[in-house]
């Protein structure tokens, strides 16, 4: 059994796309997190340090994100994932990447992924 950390609607902007006039505009891609952590040690201790930090976490996810140009949301959440089970030594999450806009008669698109084992 394990706790979530989650970090919902984080905006990024980027270049993201396969087609030939997303690749000099910006377009934002919006993040939801859930992030397996054990957060007894942290909450009996009451110290960041035992905490899975979120506002790292989102720091580095946007200076990712935001340095990127990925052709396929699918590329970016991989890689999204890759860096959060092993910079922050997650290991399990589900991360739902969407790109709100990229087709019009749709509210929303996008990816949700699941990596890791759930402990
Ligand atoms: N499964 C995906 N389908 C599509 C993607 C994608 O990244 N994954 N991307 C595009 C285009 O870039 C689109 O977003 C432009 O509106 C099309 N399909």
């Amino acid at each position: 059994m394990s706790d979530i950390v989650f970090i919902r609607e984080l905006r990024a902007d980027t270049i993201i796309g396969v087609y030939d006039w997303e690749r000099s505009v910006r377009q934002t891609v919006v993040l939801d997190l859930e992030l397996a952590w054990d957060n007894r040690p942290a909450a009996a201790a009451d110290d960041l340090q035992y905490a899975l930090d979120y506002a790292a976490l989102s720091a580095r996810i946007l200076a990712f994100i935001e340095g990127s140009a990925f052709q396929l949301i699918e590329t970016m959440a991989e890689q999204v994932a890759e860096i959060v089970m092993t910079e922050f030594s997650v290991p399990w999450l589900q991360l739902r990447l969407c790109k709100p806009g990229a087709v019009q008669q749709a509210r929303d698109v996008g990816v949700l992924i699941e990596r890791g084992e759930r402990p």
